[in-house]
């Protein structure tokens, strides 16, 4: 998978735009998904070869000093243990704070790759750069002067991070889990969800110890197990422990190891309290599954403390999917984990889906659909042309990736691109992300430059 870069620093020192500097206008390409873009804090990036995810570890909860101190240090701790490498952001105009002080001594005893960056140095003279040079007394290695706000030293600082990278691995790149026949399932969840006691009714033995206390600190857990003749490894994320004074911080946590989860797996089993309504955090981690193309599955846990009202579940479900309609392709079930209650019905629906994550269609059947769709919904006018779409191929699986060559494709609406794509979900019976790609002609662009000085010649 790829490696995870972290930003730390303590209040308003520039992480926020250093990040957005960091992932450049990838953000802006997110599609719609309300309550999701909006507070999104880790992006792809890509430089000198490689591609690494970094994590804007969140804001602070404003507060007494020393809750702040504690606040920044606990956003340092969550960095070392999740992070391949951090970035330490500081306040060059600013100079150095007892807050940076407790950071830079936490990043120093762990022995973890750390980049110092000194920003808001705005003016490149000799002078600002010096202002950095206060910061080699960390004893954290390199500083490297920047300006996040003017994207100065930005590139420097790439160079610093992918220096420090771990050695690249060789499935660094690949955007879904091995194809072995084996179907990867992550179990992903707030604290106390139920996600170890599902784990457990599906082993059906007491392997993975499901705790009364609330967040009972461990690693994530893989466990190997043949269903109907299936392989199958549930990966179930680390609980953390739910202390109200990091509350804030928990979420952040959960977030990064169901990222680390969800890349080694092909479906996410996204469960959820029955009892608790769903929270901004369940929306983050089902647009996590979407936005990284894994199939997904929300389950409804601890059903049986609601009863056994059918019509309960019917508005659940479609509160729910209100809720969640980004992921309005995923399946809903409910469950009792405690008792056993459908519990084979996950494995059953995770098994399913992974073979939908990995279907691929026939282009022949694909060319006909693309007929029969662009017949009964005429494909829009765009800059004052119709939009027409020539063919369709099937690009790639994990998720299923179509590409489909038109003569704008740029221009293509959303509206279109839904409808294609409930379509294609509809035909083929698809229930997991599915990607749509754009694409000319080829020559097409050649043969518009020809087109070009004949057109200027007629105005
Ligand atoms: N002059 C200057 N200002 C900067 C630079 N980078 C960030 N700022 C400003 O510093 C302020 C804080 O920036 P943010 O990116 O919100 O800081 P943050 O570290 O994410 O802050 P928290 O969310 O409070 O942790 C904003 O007003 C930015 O415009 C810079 O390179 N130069
Ligand atoms: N009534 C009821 N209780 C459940 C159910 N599933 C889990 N629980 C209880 O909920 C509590 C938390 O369950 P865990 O399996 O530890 O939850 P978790 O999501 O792994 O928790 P973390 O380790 O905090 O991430 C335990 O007391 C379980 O017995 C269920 O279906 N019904």
């Amino acid at each position: 998978m790829k490696p995870l870069v972290a930003i730390v620093g303590r209040p308003n020192v520039g992480k926020s735009t250093l990040f957005n500097r960091l992932v450049g206008k990838r953000l802006a390409l997110v599609e719609d998904m309300p309550g999701v873009t909006r507070d999104r804090h880790y992006a792809d990036a890509q430089w000198e070869g490689r591609t690494f995810t970094f994590i804007d570890t969140g804001g602070f909860v404003p507060g007494e000093e020393d809750t702040l101190l504690q606040q920044v240090r606990e956003q340092a701790q969550l960095a070392v243990e999740e992070c391949d490498v951090t970035i330490f952001v500081v306040d060059a105009r600013e100079g150095l704070t007892p807050a940076d002080e407790a950071v830079a001594k936490y990043l120093r005893k762990s022995g973890k790759p750390v980049v110092v960056a000194a920003n808001k140095l705005d003016n490149t003279s000799g002078t600002m750069q010096a202002l950095a040079a206060e910061f080699y007394k960390f004893g954290l290695g390199e500083v490297q002067a920047m300006s996040a706000e003017h994207g100065l030293g930005v590139s420097g600082l790439f160079d610093e991070v992918v220096a420090k990278l771990p050695p690249k691995e060789e499935d660094e790149d690949a955007e879904a889990p091995p194809d072995d026949g084996i179907v990867r399932v992550a179990i992903i969840g707030r604290p106390n969800v139920g996600k170890s006691t599902l784990v457990n009714a599906i082993l059906k033995e007491k392997r993975v110890v499901a705790s009364e206390v609330p967040g009972t600190t461990r690693d994530p857990v893989d466990s190997p197990l043949t269903y109907k003749d299936q392989k199958l490894i549930l990966t179930d994320t680390a609980g953390i422990r739910r202390k109200k004074t990091i509350a804030h911080r928990v979420e952040q946590y959960s977030v990064i190891s169901a990222l680390k989860t969800m890349e080694r797996s092909d479906v996410a089993v996204l469960l959820m309290d029955a009892t608790e309504p769903a929270v901004d955090q369940d929306a983050k981690l089902a647009g996590l599954a979407e936005e990284r193309g894994r199939a997904l599955v929300i389950v409804i846990n601890k059903w049986d403390l609601i009863g056994v009202d059918q019509r309960r579940q019917e508005t659940y479900r479609e509160s729910l999917k209100y809720a969640l309609k980004f992921v309005g392709y995923a399946p809903i079930l409910f469950t009792s984990a405690l008792t056993g209650s459908k519990v084979e019905k996950v494995v059953d629906v995770a098994v399913e889906l992974a073979k939908q994550f990995r279907f691929r269609a026939p282009t022949p059947q694909l060319n006909r659909l693309l007929e029969h769709m662009v017949d009964n919904h005429p494909a829009p006018i765009v800059r004052g042309k119709p939009l027409r779409l020539y063919y369709i191929t099937q690009v790639a699986a994990a998720p299923p990736t179509f590409a489909l060559t038109c003569n704008h494709p740029d221009g293509v609406p959303d509206m279109y691109k839904r409808y294609i794509t409930n379509q294609l979900r509809k035909t083929f019976d698809l229930r997991v992300p599915i990607r749509l790609v754009f694409r000319e002609r080829p020559g097409q662009a050649k043969r518009a430059a020809r087109k070009k000085p004949h057109l200027q010649g007629k105005h």
